[in-house]
């Protein structure tokens, strides 16, 4: 069966800026994909590709094995979602502005109107003009629209930039619900909380390339084999520690130390450390975040501007 997106060797260029350096994306049927990178790393170009709004200057995207390029507007049957910003008309409700985007969507796309609105949670304020919403109100009437075409997959870029955390949270609730109702989702992001809450699957880009594409518990899992030790005595368990077959990386903290081994070694560490009348206060496994893993992948360490919501 295709896949819902299977983007190979995607390449934009703008003058000297390679935006997007030769992207190989697959996104799979029932995936909550997160397209995670900082400002400037060509996610929006991406997407703007998938959506087949520009063309790229080399390589493919087929959504569900057909490219809007070489099939036009056909090959987004079952396809919406938004770069950047919905648009709507302010002066009118936001019933009044799906209506009209039904319209031009066509089919049954306005018996879909009701559903669309109670899904996002603006029933309520339906006939409410759009210029009294809030930001996350104008963003969910944005997947209201998109929901109009009855699609199978939804692309949303940047969904929850510039909210309130309220307005995130219900974003956030908003993104589940739609993957829980069987939508596959593809969303970029520069947040690396949002992706780990959301996404089962991630690519994470930088510069235009991407560094990392996989399932997101495999890639934490995948730094799994670090240790934070507490004892009575972390001096001379340092000590030990250092010179233990299968123990690695020990390193002095403040909590204590950190040491890298397989599970064997660890146990065989801990046994040595009580014969020496070294007591165990704490033993934790350590788990790197997405946030560690992201700057280890593309900087090395943190760049302030990536760490702001
Ligand atoms: N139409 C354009 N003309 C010239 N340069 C562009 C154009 N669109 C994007 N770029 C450049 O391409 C690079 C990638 O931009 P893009 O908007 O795709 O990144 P992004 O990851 O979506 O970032 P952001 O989170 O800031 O939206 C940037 O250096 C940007 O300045």
């Amino acid at each position: 069966m295709s896949q819902a997106i299977e983007a190979r060797g995607l390449v934009k260029r703008y003058g000297p800026v390679t935006a997007v350096d030769h992207v190989d994306l697959t996104v799979r049927t029932g995936d909550v994909y997160g397209y995670l990178g900082p400002n400037g790393a060509g996610k929006t170009t991406s997407l703007r590709m998938l959506l087949g709004l520009i063309r790229p200057d080399e390589g493919t995207a087929k959504l569900f094995g057909r490219d809007p390029l070489v099939e036009g507007a056909r090959a987004l049957d079952g396809v919406a979602g938004f770069v950047e910003a919905p648009r709507f008309y302010p002066y009118l409700s936001g019933r009044r502005n799906l209506e009209l985007v039904a319209a031009l969507d066509g089919g049954d796309a306005p018996e879909r109107i009701d559903d669309a609105l109670h899904t996002v949670d603006l029933a309520k304020r339906s006939h409410d003009k759009v210029k009294g919403y809030s930001h996350g109100m104008k963003q969910r009437l944005g997947i209201a629209g998109a929901l109009l075409r009855d699609p199978r997959l939804l692309l949303l870029d940047e969904p929850t930039t510039g909210l309130d955390p309220a307005g995130m949270r219900d974003m956030r609730v908003l993104v589940h619900r739609l993957a829980e109702d069987g939508l596959t989702v593809l969303l970029s992001s520069h947040l690396m909380d949002e992706v780990e809450d959301l996404c089962d699957r991630v690519a994470i880009v930088t510069r235009g390339q991407v560094v990392y594409e996989g399932a997101l518990d495999e890639l934490i899992a995948s730094t799994a084999g670090r240790y934070d030790l507490r004892t009575t005595d972390d001096e001379a368990a340092a000590a030990i520690a250092h010179r233990w077959f299968g123990i690695t990386n020990v390193a002095t903290t403040t909590r204590g130390i950190e040491f890298a081994g397989d599970e064997r070694a660890v146990a065989a560490l801990t046994l040595e450390l009580a014969q020496k009348g070294i007591g165990l206060l704490a033993l934790v496994p350590r788990t790197a975040t997405l946030e560690e893993l992201f700057f280890r992948m593309t900087e090395g360490t943190p760049e302030p501007a990536l760490e702001a919501a």
